[in-house]
């Protein structure tokens, strides 16, 4: 599995972000996407997942040299992000089952021993609403990176946890970030040092 970047330039009409970003992503492997706030890391985040258009370039996705079409990427992919929100009125059991529709659980991972780990089991049938933002980021953390995706896309992925919080999350990568493309971006290094093998700095 590889994610290729190729000539990939986003402009606003009174913005100007990146240009010409070139990368291959590598199966295994973890990296980091930094840079100064407003440089565009949740818009090239966007940009990989597909939801917006780069103003010029291309987002590859391969498997075994065969180009995966637009359509199916989300089979893949697995995203966290602070303005992609959880579904206020379903419980926590209820996003397990829902997301089970459509993703499997990781080989030798079970699900409710990571809801335990993250100090959730007491809230399985609790609404979303009434979970506090550190809640909410750890059941994201879960959703993203337990269940089958090759191609992780993590953006501010500690933001709302506490420290015990973040060495909760360290764990969680540590275990599930085999066999798979990870992204993180990020300006904290606490969030990546740990494990990326490379560091992109957006703004060259
Ligand atoms: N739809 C949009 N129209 C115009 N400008 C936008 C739009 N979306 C984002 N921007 C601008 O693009 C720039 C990059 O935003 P982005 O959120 O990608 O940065 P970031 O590097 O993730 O920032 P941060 O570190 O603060 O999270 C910002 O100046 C933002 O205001």
């Amino acid at each position: 599995m590889q994610l290729i970047l190729e000539g990939l330039s986003k402009k606003y009409p009174k913005n100007k972000l990146f240009e010409n970003l070139n990368h291959t992503f590598e199966i295994n492997n973890t990296y980091a996407i930094t840079g100064e706030n407003g440089s565009g890391k949740s818009t090239l985040i966007k940009i990989i997942a597909g939801v917006i258009a780069p103003s010029k370039g291309i987002v590859k996705y391969v498997e075994k040299g065969k180009l995966i079409d637009k359509e199916s990427i989300y089979q893949i992919l697995g995203i966290t992000a602070p303005y992609l929100n959880l579904i206020e009125e379903f419980t926590l059991k209820e996003h397990l089952d829902f997301h089970s529709k459509f993703k499997t659980t990781l080989m030798n991972t079970d699900i409710m021993e990571e809801i335990k780990k993250a100090n959730l089991i007491q809230s399985l049938n609790k609404p979303i609403a009434e979970f506090s933002s550190g809640m909410q980021q750890r059941l994201k953390l879960i959703l993203c990176c337990s269940f089958n995706a090759k191609v992780l896309l993590l953006d501010e992925p500690t933001s709302h946890l506490d420290s015990m919080g973040i060495e909760w999350y360290k764990d969680l990568i540590n275990r599930t970030s085999n066999e798979r493309i990870t992204l993180i971006a990020s300006n904290n290094p606490d969030e990546y040092n740990d494990f990326a093998k490379k560091i992109i700095n957006i703004e060259g």
